[in-house]
């Protein structure tokens, strides 16, 4: 059974619409990050999956039920961008409070160990800064031990530290075969934590598969190299080359197959080549190719 399935759905707010005929599947016990730049549809597309919003057109189900009725069992939990916490309580006391609501809680202590707020229990929750309050969120979301974790831009306050000591507890929270999906803007965090990226924008996906296969995808390697005046006819028929650009005599070629490329491009050709440079199209270009307006 998958554990997230959206079929054709979409979601218009008036004039604007958010989510465009999204279709998606997510197998349970899978860790997915889903990436996309400001007003992809990616808070709008949580808001649906937890049943907090309705689609306009299309179906979404969890665990093979409607979403509400999933969240209503205790399945889903979820770590929005805001959500006030109890002021007077202490972090031992509102997360005890919250696990206590559930049938099926996590011991508070191992809730308290995965947010890593073993040290900040006594801490009164309004004593907290915007990270560490985001790790008591993050307690709060998993305090029912659902199978279905949601999760809004959750380092979105968190320093380099928090956001280490966070994903630790994300994954080992993951580890027990649950479902995980991130919505995120940052790239190396989609590459590093989740084992499958969905590229949305514009409320379509753009691109779905690993961060390695996204990479490929959007057009490989680029190969650069400093040409001079030299006339540069026929690069674009080098093996393996899919895109040339010439800017003020540096030559940039993107090739599926860059030890090809260079070779044709030593042998072939009589260039006189400087400061040859071959680099891998990382995620960022990949995701700026796949998101930008076309
Ligand atoms: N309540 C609303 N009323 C009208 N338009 C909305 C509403 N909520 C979102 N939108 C619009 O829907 C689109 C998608 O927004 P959404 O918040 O889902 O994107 P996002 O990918 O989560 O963006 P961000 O990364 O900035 O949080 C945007 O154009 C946004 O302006």
């Amino acid at each position: 059974m998958n554990a997230i399935a959206f079929t054709d759905v979409s979601k218009r707010y008036g004039d604007v619409l958010a989510v465009d005929g999204l279709d998606l599947t997510v197998e349970a016990g899978r860790t997915v990050a889903l990436l996309g730049p400001n007003g992809a549809g990616k808070s709008t597309s949580i808001g649906m999956l937890l049943g907090l919003l309705r689609p306009t057109r299309g179906r979404v189900e969890v665990l093979g039920s409607p979403p509400e009725e999933a969240a209503a069992r205790g399945e889903v939990g979820a770590m929005l961008q805001s959500g006030e916490l109890i002021p007077e309580l202490t972090v031992r006391e509102l997360v005890d409070f919250v696990r206590r609501l559930y049938p099926r809680p996590l011991g508070l202590d191992e809730i308290l160990r995965t947010a890593d707020l073993t040290d900040l229990a006594r801490r009164r929750a309004d004593r907290l800064s915007g990270g560490q309050a985001q790790r008591v969120r993050f307690a709060l979301s998993i305090a029912g031990a659902p199978r279905v974790l949601v999760l809004d831009e959750p380092t979105a306050a968190m320093d380099v530290e928090s956001r280490l000591r966070f994903w630790e507890g994300m994954r080992a929270y993951a580890a027990g075969g649950r479902t995980v999906l991130f919505a995120t803007h940052y790239l190396e965090e989609a590459d590093e934590h989740s084992d499958r990226v969905i590229v949305i924008a514009r409320g379509r996906v753009v691109a779905d598969g690993t961060a390695a296969q996204i990479k490929a995808g959007a057009g490989g390697q680029t190969v650069r190299f400093t040409l001079g005046g030299q006339a540069a006819a026929g690069l674009d028929a080098l093996p393996g080359v899919t895109a040339v650009e010439l800017d003020a005599g540096l030559a940039t070629l993107r090739t599926a197959d860059p030890d090809a490329t260079v070779t044709a491009l030593y042998r072939g050709t009589s260039l006189d080549i400087r400061d040859l440079r071959i680099t891998g199209a990382d995620l960022e270009d990949a995701f700026l190719t796949l998101t930008q307006e076309v």
